[in-house]
């Protein structure tokens, strides 16, 4: 790739389009585009047809959706199918009318069936039934990744696909109601061990398991895969390894020094019992993770972000 490529990244300000902003600038990609949605809400067709015109990107890194947790995606239903149909038919179908050298889509692990063999492979997309507490959403990604199939078989267009695991980082949410389980967990212990809190709660049983992968290692995939892999299937990207919501609350409860009770709220949903991902068609293209769960949890308890994203709301006035 030429380091002076134009490469817009869509949803630079997310936690995966800043980390993706942050790897390729320290690769020296320094023509990059970006636009907050302010700027440019992907939902409008002419908006973004007048971006393109404009400014051409030769890549495009699409990371730019509507995203949340379990309860985000089984409340706001319509908005999640919606807003996700339309940001990505919008930059893939004027990626193609641009002649975009290369689009990267990214998928989520969430989209495979509820009840896929484990560990999940690319194949097993589309082979049962989904996830109800985020099917709207998994939907909406489902086309998107078959928009990007119809372009590369009708006109030859170069989009790959990546799937990436639940994932957690600098720039996450730790909004309690919208946010996935991890930063909603560090937020939760963490002002409980502050406050002295005799308990925290953990929604559902506890017994789901779920994988983990830092932004960062993602973006690094991302940036390997788009300067190494060219195929039509989807590729998975995580670290092959999972836990239970149970260990993970232990977990955030030693890292955080929460000494108190955890109680687990079971009539809050559990989702998708397990969603291990099979990375060896990553590994088979020569990339592997790096930053493991307790080692990635420490960098997040320790870093600005952290302290700037979860300061009580009484000291921001
Ligand atoms: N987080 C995960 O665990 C996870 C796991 C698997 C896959 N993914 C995928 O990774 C991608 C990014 O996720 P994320 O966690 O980084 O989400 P995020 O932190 O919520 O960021 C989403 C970004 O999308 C932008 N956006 C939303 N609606 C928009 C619109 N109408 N027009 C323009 N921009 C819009 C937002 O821009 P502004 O900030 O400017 O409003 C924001 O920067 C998504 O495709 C998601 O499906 C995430
Ligand atoms: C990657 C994401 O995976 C998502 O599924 P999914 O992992 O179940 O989404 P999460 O919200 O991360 O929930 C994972 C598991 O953690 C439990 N959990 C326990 N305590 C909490 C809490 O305080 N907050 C949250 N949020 N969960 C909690 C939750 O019930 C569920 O069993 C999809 O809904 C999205 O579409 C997205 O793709």
């Amino acid at each position: 790739m030429d380091y002076n490529a134009k490469i817009y990244v869509a949803g630079h300000r997310g936690m995966v389009g800043a980390a993706l902003v942050r790897r390729l600038r320290r690769a020296g990609f320094n023509n990059l585009v970006v636009r907050t949605s302010a700027e440019l809400d992907l939902r409008n067709q002419a908006a973004v047809a007048d971006f393109f015109a404009d400014e051409q990107p030769e890549y495009v890194l699409l990371a730019a959706a509507r995203v949340g947790g379990i309860h985000a995606n089984n409340t706001f239903r319509a908005d999640f199918l919606y807003d996700n149909l339309m940001i990505q038919s919008n930059v893939v179908q004027q990626s193609h009318v641009h002649g975009v050298r290369k689009l990267l889509f990214l998928g989520s692990s969430c989209i495979y069936p509820r009840l896929a063999p484990q560990p999940i492979r690319e194949e097993h997309l589309l082979t049962g039934p989904l996830e109800p507490t985020n099917e709207p959403y998994a939907i909406a990604k489902i086309a998107g990744l078959k928009l990007c199939e119809a372009y590369r078989s009708q006109h030859g267009s170069n989009f790959i696909t990546v799937m990436p695991t639940n994932l957690y980082g600098p720039g996450d949410n730790y909004n309690l109601e919208t946010s996935h389980v991890l930063p909603a967990l560090l937020r939760k212990f963490s002002e409980a061990a502050a406050q002295a809190a005799p308990a925290v709660t953990v929604w559902g049983t506890g017994t789901p398991r779920r994988e983990f992968l830092h932004v960062d290692d993602l973006a690094d995939a991302c940036l390997h895969l788009l300067r190494h892999y060219d195929g039509a299937q989807p590729v998975n990207v995580g670290t092959g390894k999972d836990i239970t919501i149970q260990e993970l609350a232990d977990l955030v409860a030693e890292l955080t020094g929460y000494p108190g009770e955890v109680v687990f709220d079971f009539a809050r949903p559990d989702g998708t019992p397990r969603k291990l991902l099979d990375v060896s068609r990553l590994h088979g293209l020569g990339w592997h993770h790096r930053i493991g769960l307790r080692e990635g949890l420490q960098q997040v308890l320790t870093s600005a972000d952290w302290l700037h994203a979860t300061q009580p709301v009484a000291a921001l006035h």
